[in-house]
């Protein structure tokens, strides 16, 4: 076994796991409660620590990442602390701290892409209330706000359908289109992927913490199954960066 392993109170919860994300794709990872999902997009993100292999972001370990502005990263839920009151406009706007320079007031651009994200989810006549009492559906869009504020290359969601009504799931599927549209890269982690599905070039399939399937997604395993079906990138030969490459050490 190579690849990356993760063990959280000393059970090994990844067991070896090679993955690369290439630019462009959109990536559904698939698998039992329990299977590892969220814990492997967090290592690939380098938020939680490797017990063996490594991860790169654009090509630069963790550690010496230093262009978080490329990668929006929606958790599965708002953690709101304390008593403080925290309007919607104001989350949403943090998403943008990773393009700022340190010390530099907020520019035009900064809130003319937070008002464009808060119009986007259909959350901008709400921008003025406290997030402290949004639905989970609610709570998605501004999280997902919060990441198209950033205006990232690379997606990185956690159950974005989880919980979240109708409607929000069909918002975040006609977000996702435009996106993928624009050439953006897409990895998210879900249990059922309702109207996402038609979006997603690709499935990952975790069970105990290893990978048992990866390639087209289970509905689309006939036709894409066949020979020439290929996807071929236009610019393959320049072998841009991958946003996310988890290759072994050893
Ligand atoms: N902080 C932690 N400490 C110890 N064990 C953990 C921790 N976080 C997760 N685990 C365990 O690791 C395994 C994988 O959890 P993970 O959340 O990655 O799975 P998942 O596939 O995302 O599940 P779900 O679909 O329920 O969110 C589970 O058995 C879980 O109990």
């Amino acid at each position: 076994m190579s690849g990356g392993q993760v063990s959280l109170d000393r059970r090994p919860v990844l067991r070896g796991i090679d993955l690369t994300v290439k630019p462009g794709e959109v990536v559904a990872v698939l698998g039992a409660n329990g299977s590892g999902k969220s814990t492997l997009i967090r290592a690939l993100l380098g938020l939680t620590p490797l017990s063996g292999g490594s991860t790169l972001l654009y090509g630069a370990p963790p550690a010496r990442f230093r262009e978080w502005w490329r990668i929006g990263y929606v958790p599965q839920r708002l953690s709101v602390g304390g008593g403080v009151p925290t309007t919607i406009r104001e989350v949403v706007a943090s998403g943008r701290i990773a393009r700022q320079r340190r010390l530099r007031p907020t520019s035009p651009a900064d809130r003319e892409a937070t008002e464009r994200a808060l119009e986007t989810v259909g959350m901008a006549h709400r921008a003025a209330d406290p997030v402290q009492a949004l639905s989970g559906g609610q709570q998605q869009r501004v999280l997902i706000a919060r990441a198209l504020a950033g205006e990232p290359d690379t997606f990185v969601m956690d159950e974005p359908t989880a919980g979240v009504d109708a409607q929000s799931q069909q918002l975040l599927a006609d977000t996702l289109s435009t996106l993928v549209d624009q050439g953006k890269t897409v990895l998210l982690v879900a249990h059922e992927l309702g109207p996402l599905e038609p979006l997603i070039t690709r499935a990952v399939v975790l069970r105990d913490g290893f990978v048992c399937h990866d390639g087209p997604p289970p509905h689309a395993v006939g036709a894409h199954a066949l020979p020439g079906h290929d996807h071929v990138h236009p610019h393959a030969e320049e072998k841009p960066a991958s946003p996310l490459d988890w290759r072994p050490t050893s």
